[in-house]
């Protein structure tokens, strides 16, 4: 599994070039991807990051890739992201890090949002629990409208205390069976008092790269 992400990884970084601003994702495989960005860096290569987490921020760091200060850029070249999901149309489900809001914003500045995923991960139709970000204050409030729009909810907990994202919000993981239309569902969780963000990227990726045994294969919209 840690060889097809750094295949991944490998194939990734082709798409980084002399003098871009890099949007980097979050999580084991992008994990990955920021080791083969210091190796090329440590060739020559100058870029810019923008971390999409803290934990990102501070492994880039370590790392020795140099970052900027997203305020100070209009535009990123491309992002580098995984994901828990991904359907035929390229909609993601993301979040499973927590760090969905970050991902968006980066993910959203960036011309190309490229996100590399085991194989595993590549469905048909969304279905896995959809977390979103939200307010603690009245999270309760915020839950009971989501179980209205037909989700189940959990709060996600981390050594039995509520998970505390980047931001100081909870996340709720609310499970609705398969997604028909991941776009509708995004739509009508935005509309909640204190929902923050979803980890529904609809329409957002434009190039997926799949891990397959030995091979990457590489679809683009
Ligand atoms: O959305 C994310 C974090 O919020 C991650 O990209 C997603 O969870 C995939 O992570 P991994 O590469 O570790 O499987």
């Amino acid at each position: 599994m840690e060889q097809q992400k750094e295949r991944l990884a490998k194939e990734a970084v082709k798409y980084v070039e002399e003098g871009m601003v890099v949007g980097l994702g979050s999580g084991s495989t992008v994990n990955w991807t920021l080791e083969k960005l210091a190796e090329e860096i440590s060739r020559g290569l100058k870029i810019k990051g923008v971390p999409s987490s803290k934990k990102t921020e501070a492994y880039a760091r370590k790392l020795g890739i140099p970052l900027t200060d997203f305020s100070k850029v209009d535009q990123l070249d491309v992002a580098i992201d995984g994901a828990n999901e991904v359907d035929e149309n390229f909609n993601l489900i993301k979040g499973g890090g927590g760090s969905l809001f970050r991902e968006k914003m980066v993910g959203l500045a960036s011309k190309n949002l490229l996100i590399i995923i085991e194989n595993k991960k590549n469905v048909a139709q969304l279905g896995l629990p959809v977390p979103v970000e939200v307010v603690p204050y009245g999270w309760r409030l915020t839950a009971a409208g989501i179980e209205k729009t037909g989700g189940k909810v959990r709060i996600r907990k981390h050594n039995d205390k509520c998970f505390i994202t980047d931001n100081g919000n909870y996340i709720l993981d609310c499970s609705f069976g398969n997604l028909n239309d991941p776009y509708r569902t995004n739509q009508s969780l935005k509309l909640l008092v204190g929902v923050v963000e979803t980890g529904l990227f609809v329409n957002m990726a434009s190039t997926v790269i799949v891990g397959k045994g030995e091979k990457v294969e590489t679809m683009a919209k």
